[in-house]
């Protein structure tokens, strides 16, 4: 790339209006604009710029401050909205095979300005893929049939009772016309094979009123997202033309015969649910956009927020309390960490898919599916956790304006929420992941690797086993490869006891079943946190060392990685005490007091490193959060908008004229 001086980037990062951050932005060890470029590039740049500014002009994109929008408005208004990007079309086919990475980069700007839109947009983008409607976490327990009959070469679906219903799909409360639904296959001559997908209509297009046979609805207000219209529908022998079967596991002949490339039912079944993979990808994408999001408005609060001082008559940035550091610092060292991550897990789906669209049949396709699913299995889970509670801690360090609404604070929050159970119930999907790494342990003794490497950690096992804890100062401890090998060990260590336990289990006589049920929670389920957190710090230490990135912007990349990994360490130090990684008390010691210094030095950089991510203020749509730090003014200037902010109230007269008389109703007996 050429060198950031010799390009003019004014136009597409225009400086920050004066005001109370300069302070902050003066302090910087970096040039803001210099870290956008070398993490984004030019052309994301421009695609950015290009679709901020397109909301930020069009009238049904305007905010709506102070105004409780109903539920219906709500719908009607997102609808109008994804219609509306629909026609924006931001992207060109040739683009997106030049560059796949811009889907990814649409979507969450996009979603940056509000999920509900976003969401709705990509279900109707993706309804080959997606739109899917299910039974829950069991889908092999999904009841809802498809049989084939092959007089008139149709399927014909049926949902058995209401317990059996769909419930919950996206778009489909009021306005879905199509949907792929998940059903049991059934050939004439009585055999099940599987699940499998089909396309079926359920509204008439002409007057979206449902097709005989399907009772659809809305499921009702949700805790957020609620311009997205869930809902719920049932099938009562609903026929569908046999060209409708989503073959992607299997067809059937016009005879009603069964064909399938793949033979073994388990693998059909894997492959059914290939594309879950795609969608939980893009949610830990979406988790991460959050902590943009609720990260910017805190941090820049923090920077012009004081309250008290070493003296008197000065009070201070809160931004300044080691508390308020350590509150909020990690989970900016987290944002990076994981916006990173996110960007190599998007680029090892795009190989994946790739493989699947020049039809790759080799082991190594194969090995890639089985990486990728255990890869976000997990990284759905821990990015969404994170942003979750990075979200409350944000709102709880801007004190009682992070509670006003207008703040953004409650929405980012419970627009999160859902990211936690969607696509996969956490707790679930961790199961997956540690699924997979007990499968390796067979292999322990051969060489062995996978497609995107996150395994080959393993392959020095027994050696690891054996390590400890070296560091001897806290400056020892300054740089990610001292959390990094201890999460090496931390993931080996996990690994062995998850194994022990089992065998322990089945020893004793438990079925299969209830010895898996009994390994999860310190075992499994600790594995799959500890490997996943592994797999992000090792990509981002390895990029912040990279000897091609410029040294003016090294030391707090590197800092960032370092706080990222001690301070997920540090949820870890039971264990690492009780496995032997760690003894005595200076271990523990150093982590914490690395994790301050690491703050205390990263503080002055808050404000710049926001600066890099934040979306334009439209976009972030939050007083408090405003480029410009003019917390008090930006916050009198909405709360002034709110369309009845000076009324006397429609019920003045209940007040004033029929005043409460205390104790009337009290019991006279
Ligand atoms: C760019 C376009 C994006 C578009 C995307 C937009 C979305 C972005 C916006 C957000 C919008 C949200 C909208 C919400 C949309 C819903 O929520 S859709 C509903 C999603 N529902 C779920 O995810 C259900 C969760 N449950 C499951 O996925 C599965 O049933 C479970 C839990 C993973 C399987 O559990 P199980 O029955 O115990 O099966 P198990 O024996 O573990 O698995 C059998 C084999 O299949 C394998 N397998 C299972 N799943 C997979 C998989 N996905 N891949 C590969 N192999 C698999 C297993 O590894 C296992 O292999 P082996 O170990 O035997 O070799
Ligand atoms: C906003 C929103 C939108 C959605 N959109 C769609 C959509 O468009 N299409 C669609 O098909 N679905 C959709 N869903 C449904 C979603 O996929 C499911 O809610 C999700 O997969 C979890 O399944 P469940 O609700 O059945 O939870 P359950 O499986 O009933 O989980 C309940 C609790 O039990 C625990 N649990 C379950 N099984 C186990 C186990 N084996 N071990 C340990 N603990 C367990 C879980 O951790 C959880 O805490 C949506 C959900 C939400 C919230």
């Amino acid at each position: 790339p050429a060198p950031f001086k010799s390009i003019s980037w004014e136009s597409l990062l225009p400086d920050f209006p004066k005001g109370p951050l300069c302070k902050y932005r003066k302090k910087a060890s970096f040039n803001w604009k210099e870290m956008a470029v070398l993490l984004d590039g030019k052309d994301i740049i421009q695609l950015k710029n290009r679709i901020f500014s397109a909301l930020e002009s069009d009238p049904l994109f305007v905010h709506h401050p102070g105004e409780e929008l109903s539920r219906e408005k709500y719908q009607e208004l997102t609808f109008l909205r994804c219609k509306r990007l629909f026609e924006y079309d931001f992207l060109t086919q040739q683009e997106i095979i030049e560059n796949p990475l811009k889907i990814f980069h649409m979507v969450l700007c996009i979603g940056m300005y509000d999920w509900s839109p976003c969401i709705q947009y990509l279900l109707h983008c993706a309804v080959s893929t997606h739109l899917v409607i299910r039974h829950g976490s069991n889908t092999k327990g999904i009841r809802t049939t498809a049989t084939f009959d092959h007089n008139t070469q149709e399927f014909i679906i049926n949902t058995p009772d209401f317990e059996a219903a769909k419930f919950w799909i996206g778009n489909m409360g009021k306005h879905a016309t199509h949907a792929v639904v998940y059903a049991q296959l059934y050939t004439p001559d009585g055999q099940y094979q599987g699940l499998h997908s089909f396309l079926v209509q359920i509204r008439d297009i002409k007057t979206l009123l449902p097709i005989p046979g399907v009772v659809v609805g809305d499921i009702g207000k949700k805790i957020g997202q609620n311009g997205l219209d869930n809902g719920f529908a049932m099938f009562h022998n609903v026929r569908i033309p046999k060209e409708n079967i989503l073959n992607i596991a299997g067809d059937v002949t016009a005879e009603g015969k069964y064909s399938s490339s793949v033979k073994d039912v388990k693998e059909r079944f894997s492959a059914a649910l290939g594309s879950l993979s795609s969608g939980r990808t893009v949610i830990t994408a979406v988790s991460m956009t959050n902590l943009k999001l609720a990260l910017s408005i805190a941090i820049r609060f923090s920077a012009v927020r004081c309250q008290f001082g070493p003296t008197d008559d000065e009070e201070i940035p809160v931004l300044e309390y080691q508390t308020q550091q350590w509150r909020l610092l990690p989970y900016l060292a987290a944002t990076y960490a994981l916006d990173y991550f996110c960007k190599s897990l998007f680029e090892n789906l795009t190989e994946f898919y790739l493989g699947l669209l020049t039809k790759q049949r080799s082991q190594r396709q194969a090995d890639i599916g089985r990486e990728i699913h255990a890869l976000c299995a997990a990284s759905k889970p821990l990015t969404s956790w994170t942003a979750q509670q990075a979200a409350q801690e944000c709102r709880e360090a801007c004190g009682g304006h992070g509670y006003l609404a207008m703040n953004r604070l409650g929405e980012i929050r419970n627009d999160n929420d859902p990211n936690c159970t969607y696509e996969g119930d956490n707790n679930v999907l961790l199961q997956q992941t540690s699924n997979y790494l007990m499968s390796w342990m067979h292999c322990i003794r051969v060489p062995f690797e996978s497609p995107f490497g996150t395994i080959n950690v393993l392959q020095d096992y027994h050696h690891i086993l054996d390590w400890k804890f070296t560091a001897m100062s806290v400056e020892d401890c300054m740089d990610s490869s001292v959390p990094l090998a201890a999460y090496k060990w931390l993931v080996c260590y996990l690994l062995r006891e998850s194994d022990l336990k089992l065998s322990k289990e089945k020893q004793s006589g438990r079925s299969d079943f209830e010895a898996k049920n009994n390994c999860q929670v310190y075992y499994c389920r600790s594995l799959a946190i500890a490997f996943i957190e592994q797999t992000v710090l090792q990509r981002y230490h390895d990029y912040t060392h990279d000897p091609d990135i410029p040294s003016t912007l090294q030391p707090v990349l590197k800092n960032l990685s370092a706080l990222y990994g001690l301070w997920s360490l540090s949820k870890h130090l039971a264990v690492l005490y009780q496995g032997g990684y760690a003894s005595g008390e200076q271990a523990g010691r150093f982590i914490q007091n690395a994790i301050l210094e690491l703050c205390y030095r990263l503080k002055d950089d808050a404000v710049a490193l926001v600066d890099v991510f934040a979306p334009p203020d439209f976009i972030l749509n939050s007083p408090i959060g405003k480029a410009n730090g003019e917390l008090y003014k930006n916050i009198w200037g909405e709360v002034l908008q709110g369309s009845k902010t000076l009324n006397r109230p429609s019920w003045w007269t209940e007040f004033c004229i029929n005043r409460p008389v205390a104790g009337r109703l009290k019991s006279k007996l």
